[in-house]
């Protein structure tokens, strides 16, 4: 376990250096502007959320910090990299869980470790390396599982597993808990809570859910409603690290910071349909 967990194990702290820089992009489908004058700086170590309506446009900003798509004006700077000379060293968590059906739980994280050490390592060496991180997302008894036999939990364990295994210091997570019930969510975000802080990885992650939101974040980003999306607001979320769940949602002032964060939220859409008018319908507004 030691081997996986060999970056400073201190209580989190967020350098002062940045990770990422989002200079005024633009991004455009078929002539339709998507993105609108994007700026976004974070910083390394930091746990970042995207949050907004749904076509806000947080998934393609991704793919553009992933350097799948690049923006028709503006710049990225990944670890001081320009992202149109480079592709960045992270790895990527989806709500599909990112995983080989083909290939058990172990198979999967081999074939990462195998990309990343290409042969320095002997096969014993990195099903060791492999069932050391299964170990951490605890999945130990599941190793040799196929993704088909395993609950919607263990797979998104898997993927974990399989994105730190990559062994960047910089996670993107694309609504990765949306399909799960409520009580593996808990477990998964304390555990990627546990990958930020004690691994020191910058995250970037996706979700529609307010709570969600400020129990993981640092700072949320919120997005106008799309087409074009543009930064509401990014929100400083003002609880310290670690939080007690149960104690920060009874807290007077976590509901008076969700209604915050919600009425931010229900600001732009409302300023959307202020636009097209739509809020007139019936006389009665919104
Ligand atoms: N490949 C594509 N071609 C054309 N338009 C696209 C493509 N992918 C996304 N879009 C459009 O870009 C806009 C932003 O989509 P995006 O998926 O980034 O939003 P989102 O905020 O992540 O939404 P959601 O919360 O539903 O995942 C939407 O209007 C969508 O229809």
């Amino acid at each position: 376990m030691a081997m996986v967990l060999n970056r400073s194990a201190e209580q989190k702290e967020i350098a002062d250096q940045n990770k990422i820089e989002v200079k005024s992009i633009y991004f455009e489908y078929d002539g339709l502007e998507i993105l609108q004058d994007i700026n976004l700086t974070i910083k390394e170590g930091e746990f970042i959320v995207f949050m907004g309506p749904s076509g806000s446009g947080k998934s393609t900003l991704l793919r553009l910090l992933i350097g799948l798509s690049r923006p028709n004006k503006g710049e990225i700077f990944v670890n001081n990299q320009l992202l149109t000379d480079s592709i960045p060293d992270c790895s990527v968590v989806f709500q599909d869980y990112s995983l080989f059906p083909w290939l058990t739980a172990k198979e999967n994280v081999i074939l990462a470790l195998r990309q990343k050490l290409k042969k320095s390592k002997t096969k014993k060496e990195l099903e060791h390396l492999a069932q050391s991180y299964l170990e951490l997302v605890q999945l130990s008894h599941a190793v040799d599982k196929y993704p088909g036999e395993m609950s919607g939990g263990m797979r998104q364990r898997a993927a974990i597993a399989r994105a730190l295994s990559i062994g960047s210091d910089l996670m993107f997570m694309d609504e990765p808990f949306g399909a799960l019930d409520p009580l593996t969510r808990i477990h998964l975000q304390n555990l990627i809570l546990q990958v930020n802080r004690e691994q020191q990885r910058t995250i970037v992650f996706v979700t529609h859910d307010a709570e969600e939101a400020i129990f993981l974040a640092d700072r949320i980003v919120m997005f106008t409603p799309g087409p074009p999306g543009r930064i509401a607001e990014v929100i400083d979320v003002p609880f310290p690290k670690p939080r007690n769940r149960k104690q920060l949602y009874q807290s007077l002032e976590f509901v008076k910071f969700r209604d915050y964060v919600l009425g931010v939220m229900n600001q732009g859409i409302f300023d959307k349909l202020e636009e097209s008018k739509e809020a007139l319908v019936d006389g009665s507004g919104i």
